[in-house]
C-alpha cells in the first residue's frame, strides 16, 4: 500500500497539526523528526541505539549509494532494509540535490545531470528513469522525485524554468515506477518566488501525489526568509497529505517549520556537528573540545535521559574528542539524534494537550540562555 496521512489534531493556536503516517513498515508519529543515514548506515550508530531512541523512519541517498556499492548490489541484498539491518520505513532522496550540493554537476539539461562521481570521477548520469530505477531497486518506503533544485540567489528566469523542468521530470518519475510498494514524493519547487510557489504546486498537486515535500530552502538563504517562503507556501499543499520539509533540522527551524504546518524533517545537523564535538543541549549548544569542560564531571546534558548523559561525564567526553577517540563521535551523536527526536516527542505531546506555543516558549528560555 502507499502511505496513508491520519490528521489527528490541529492545533487551535498554529496551523501545526498532529498525525500519522501509515506506512508498509509501520506508523510513523508526525511531526517528525527522520535522522540522515546517507550511505545506509546513520554515521556511528547502530540500528539497535537508532531504536532505542524511538527512530520510527530514516533518510538514505539514491546518488552515493548508486555509486557506491550500487543499487544493484543492495538489489542482490534483498534491498535496503535488509542490507543495512534496518526494519522500519526508509525514505531515499532523489540524487540531484546532492549532485548540485557536491559541486560535480557538468551538465544539466532535459534528459538529466551529468556529473563525475565524486568517489572515482567516472563520468555519470543521472535522469528522472535512472532516479527511480535506482529507488526501486533499493526498495525504500518513500521515494523522491528528482528535481532541479535552484542555487541561492537566483533570478526568476531560471527559477522558473527550473520548477518547469521538476514539474517534466516528476511526470517522468511517475511514468518510470514499476514499485507499487513505494510511495513516490513530489517536490515543490520555486525559489523565494510566491507565484512560482503558486505554480510549481498546482502543477505538483495535479500529479496527485501521495505525499509532498518542499525544496529549495536551507540553501544559504537567510531564515527569515525561508520561514517567509514556507509561510506561504505549506497552505498551498493538501491537508490530507504528509507535508516535509527537506534539509531543515535546527530546533529554531523545526519549531517554525510544524507552527507552519509541515509533518516531516530530516537534517544531518544533529550527526555532523556531533561528529565534530557539539551537542545540542536542554541549555543550548555545547563545543565539548572547550577547556573549560576539562574537569567537568556532570553530564553533557542535565537534563536528559539518554544513555550518553545518563553514563559519562562533559571530562569524558571532551578527552575522547582531544583524544580522537571514536567513542567521543559515537556518544555526541547518540545525544544528538536523541535530543532532536526526543524535543519532536514533546512537541507531539504538546500538540495533543493543545499547549504548542507554551512549550515553544518555554523550550526557548532555556536553549537560548547559551
Ligand atoms: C536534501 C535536500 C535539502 C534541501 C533541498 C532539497 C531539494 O530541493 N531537493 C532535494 N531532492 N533534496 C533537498
Ligand atoms: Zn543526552
Amino acid at each position: 500500500m502507499l502511505v496513508k496521512y491520519e490528521l489527528l489534531k490541529e492545533c487551535s493556536e498554529t496551523k501545526a497539526r498532529l498525525g500519522k503516517l501509515h506506512t508498509n513498515r509501520g506508523v510513523i508519529n508526525t511531526p517528525i523528526f527522520m535522522p540522515v543515514g546517507t550511505q545506509a548506515t546513520v554515521k556511528t550508530m547502530t540500528p539497535e541505539e537508532l531504536k532505542e531512541m524511538n527512530a520510527e523512519i530514516i533518510l538514505s541517498n539514491t546518488y552515493h549509494l548508486f555509486l557506491r556499492p550500487g543499487h544493484g548490489l543492495i538489489e542482490k541484498a534483498g534491498g535496503l532494509h535488509k542490507f543495512m539491518n534496518w526494519d522500519r520505513p526508509i525514505l531515499t532522496d532523489s540524487g540531484g540535490f546532492q549532485v548540485f550540493s557536491l559541486g560535480k554537476l557538468r551538465k544539466l539539461s532535459e534528459e538529466g545531470a551529468t556529473f563525475n562521481s565524486h568517489i572515482d570521477g567516472s563520468k555519470q548520469e543521472l535522469t528522472p528513469e535512472k532516479a527511480i530505477e535506482i529507488q526501486n531497486a533499493l526498495d525504500s518506503d518513500i521515494a523522491m522525485v528528482l528535481d532541479e533544485c535552484p542555487p541561492y540567489p537566483a533570478t526568476r528566469e531560471y527559477v522558473y524554468n527550473s520548477l518547469k523542468r521538476t514539474t517534466r521530470w516528476a511526470k517522468r518519475c511517475i511514468d518510470a515506477n514499476n514499485n507499487p510498494n513505494q510511495s513516490l514524493f513530489g517536490i515543490v519547487q520555486g525559489g523565494m518566488y510566491q507565484d512560482l510557489r503558486e505554480e510549481s504546486a498546482k502543477e505538483l498537486l495535479e500529479l496527485d501525489f501521495p505525499g509532498y515535500a518542499i525544496g529549495g530552502l536551507s540553501v544559504g538563504e537567510p531564515k527569515n526568509l525561508m520561514y517567509e517562503v514556507l509561510e506561504y507556501t505549506t497552505p498551498l499543499l493538501p491537508k490530507d497529505k504528509p507535508r516535509y520539509l527537506m534539509g531543515v533540522g535546527s530546533p529554531d527551524a523545526l519549531f517554525e517549520g510544524v507552527e507552519k504546518g509541515i509533518d516531516m524533517f530530516d537534517c544531518v545537523h544533529p550527526t555532523r556537528i556531533g561528529r565534530n564535538g557539539t551537542a545540542m543541549t536542554t541549555y543550548g549548544t555545547v563545543n565539548i573540545k572547550n577547556a573549560k569542560f576539562k574537569e567537568d564531571f556532570t553530564p553533557l546534558d542535565s537534563e536528559c535521559s539518554c544513555y550518553t548523559c545518563r553514563n559519562y561525564t562533559r571530562a569524558y567526553l571532551r578527552h575522547l574528542f582531544k583524544a580522537n577517540e571514536i567513542l567521543g563521535l559515537r556518544l555526541m551523536t547518540y545525544h544528538n539524534v536523541h535530543f532532536l527526536i526526543d524535543t519532536m516527542k514533546n512537541i507531539r505531546k504538546s500538540l495533543e494537550e493543545d499547549r504548542f506555543m507554551t512549550y515553544k516558549k518555554e523550550f526557548f528560555d532555556k536553549y537560548d540562555q547559551s
